[in-house]
């Protein structure tokens, strides 16, 4: 039997397959289906060579291909092409679940999301968000986060828009008031949305792993945005809060400078009062700005006559410049380094009271951190998938590396520490739906503190040894260890970014000493 157009399908059997076994008239099966890489061969990125093995031409090479290959090599429509036919009577066993289903790989979900687990913490509305918004980001979002990631362009305005208009953005600011009688994603309702529904936002956009995208998409608004809400002007609040939650505006949180980093005290930006008190002439650099290259506000630290202050300092009033940083993530963050040069801010502009900025920056530190908590938690999850997909599918020695058991050591620990992250996680989330603002600043800061900081040496503890795992693949940028060399190269940014690893255990610490009874005694 002569080679079959690729547009053609039938169904052969492996005896008819295997006659296509050499140069020019090439067919392998994949899965059942029967592909004719005559053509393809001389383009293949693995060479033409491999082909002609006399255990792949015009033969079964489905373990051979996986054990090299991603699955998704398969659902490229360039390669869906080769396509000619099936075998007869059988069904492909190895196509994806469909977008938004669950994993069914042991603990690549949290255990609530787990088939026959139960959980104390999540309702109907919770179980609701999470189905609809894993489909939305698996459907619209992860094609332009792969493109953007690559591309290192800022995630589409459009993106934004749409995520402005279905309720998303105004999500990610967490439960409040905003959120009241406003229409939301999921059809979820503001006033019963808490911090388990935000939780789910932040946890389901991490699975995309696209860590530089992540931040880009509007990171600048979860951290700059606060500030205005919580403590802006009532002519401030309008003038910024909406449009920024439509994506109409940018904006972003600029308080770490080349001089000064979780060292808030050290800050250099300097804020001068007019005589006249009706404006400030504002000079100085930020560093590290996420989201400052496209920002078209800057909620900004400052120093003051008085001692700090905020400003939200529109780009608009002139004499600032964002040069992007390159970082060891993706442009598509917009990381900025900023300078203000005699900038003439309108006083209306200033966030709270001139000389009690300190409190405006620290009021958000404890949601910033926590949501942090959220992403590297559920990232360091993502990998461990990975690595059980790996382990499993890669065969080593004739065997599969799942049989070695330094291997399942190495994943056990793994698998362990992430489970347990969650599960503080959830245990502190649960304690924030509790709790006012204020009481949580009293009996959380510690605990998020110690959370963050241990969180982000599980992310190490699993990039590290993502990569062992993985070898050569987890330091190669496409391919199958693509996303653990992603996280390899990016999971330090939540152990230095809202207080370093070591600033924070020792916040946890300090914090708990507050609290030690007077009669406490060994
Ligand atoms: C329809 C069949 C196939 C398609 C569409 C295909 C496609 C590709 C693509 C796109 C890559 C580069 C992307 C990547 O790094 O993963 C690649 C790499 C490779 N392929 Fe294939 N391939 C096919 C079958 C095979 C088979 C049957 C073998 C082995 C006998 C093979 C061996 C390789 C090797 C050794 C590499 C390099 C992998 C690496 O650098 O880690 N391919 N292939």
């Amino acid at each position: 039997m002569s080679a079959q157009p690729a547009t053609q399908k039938k169904t052969f059997t492996r005896d008819e397959v295997a006659k296509h076994n050499k140069k020019g008239d090439l067919w392998i099966i994949i899965d059942s289906e029967v592909y004719n890489v005559s053509k393809f061969s001389e383009l293949h990125p693995g060479g033409e060579n491999v082909f002609y093995d006399e255990e792949v031409a015009g033969q079964e090479a489905t373990e051979t291909f996986f054990g090299l290959h991603v699955r998704e090599v398969l659902e490229k429509p360039q390669y869906k092409r080769l396509i000619v036919g099936n075998i007869q009577g059988e069904q492909p066993k190895l196509k994806a679940d469909p977008a938004g289903s669950p994993s069914r790989v042991p603990y690549a979900e949290p255990s609530w999301l787990s088939q026959s687990y139960y959980t104390p913490y999540y309702n109907d509305s919770h179980r609701r968000l999470q189905r609809e918004w894993r489909k939305y980001v698996d459907e619209e979002i992860r094609d332009i986060a792969l493109r953007c990631e690559a591309n290192g362009k800022r995630p589409d305005v459009e993106l934004v828009k749409k995520l402005g208009a279905n309720g998303i953005n105004a999500m990610r600011m967490g439960p409040g008031k905003h959120l009241h009688g406003r229409k939301l994603f999921a059809d979820i309702k503001g006033e019963e949305f808490d911090y388990f529904h935000e939780l789910i936002i932040t946890q389901e956009l991490v699975r995309c792993a696209v860590r530089g995208f992540g931040d880009g998409l509007n990171g600048g608004m979860v951290i700059g945005l606060p500030p205005i809400m919580n403590f802006g002007s009532k002519e401030l609040k309008e003038e910024i809060i909406e449009p920024v939650l439509a994506g109409d505006k940018f904006i972003c949180l600029a308080v770490s400078e080349a001089f000064a980093g979780s060292d808030v005290m050290g800050l250099r930006t300097y804020a001068k009062k007019s005589d006249d008190g009706s404006h400030y002439i504002v000079n100085g650099t930020k560093k590290w700005i996420t989201n400052g290259t496209f920002a078209d506000y800057f909620t900004t630290a400052v120093k003051t006559d008085e001692g700090f202050a905020v400003l939200c300092i529109p780009r608009s009033v002139g004499g600032v410049e964002t040069t992007q940083i390159k970082t060891s993530y993706s442009t598509t963050a917009g990381t900025a380094y900023v300078t203000f040069d005699n900038c003439k801010v309108p006083a209306k502009y200033l966030v709270g009271e001139d000389g009690a900025g300190i409190p405006v920056i620290l009021s958000n530190f404890n949601h910033e951190r926590w949501v942090m908590c959220c992403s590297t938690i559920r990232a360091s999850r993502a990998i461990c998938e990975q690595l059980m997909l790996w382990i499993n599918q890669r065969k080593v020695f004739g065997k599969p590396l799942s049989s070695q058991a330094v291997v399942r050591q190495k994943l056990a620990a793994l698998i362990s520490q992430c489970e347990a992250a969650q599960t503080w996680l959830e245990n502190v989330t649960y304690q924030m739906c509790k709790m006012s603002y204020k009481e949580q600043a009293l009996h959380l800061a510690g605990q998020i503190a110690l959370l963050k900081s241990w969180s982000t040496r599980v992310s190490h503890e699993v990039a590290d040894n993502g990569v062992q795992i993985m070898g050569g693949r987890g330091l190669t940028k496409t391919g199958m260890g693509k996303f653990v060399e992603e996280f390899h190269r990016t999971y330090k940014f939540d152990a230095v970014l809202g207080g370093s690893e070591e600033v924070l255990a020792d916040l946890g610490i300090r914090q708990a000493l507050r609290f030690m009874p007077e009669n406490a005694r060994l």
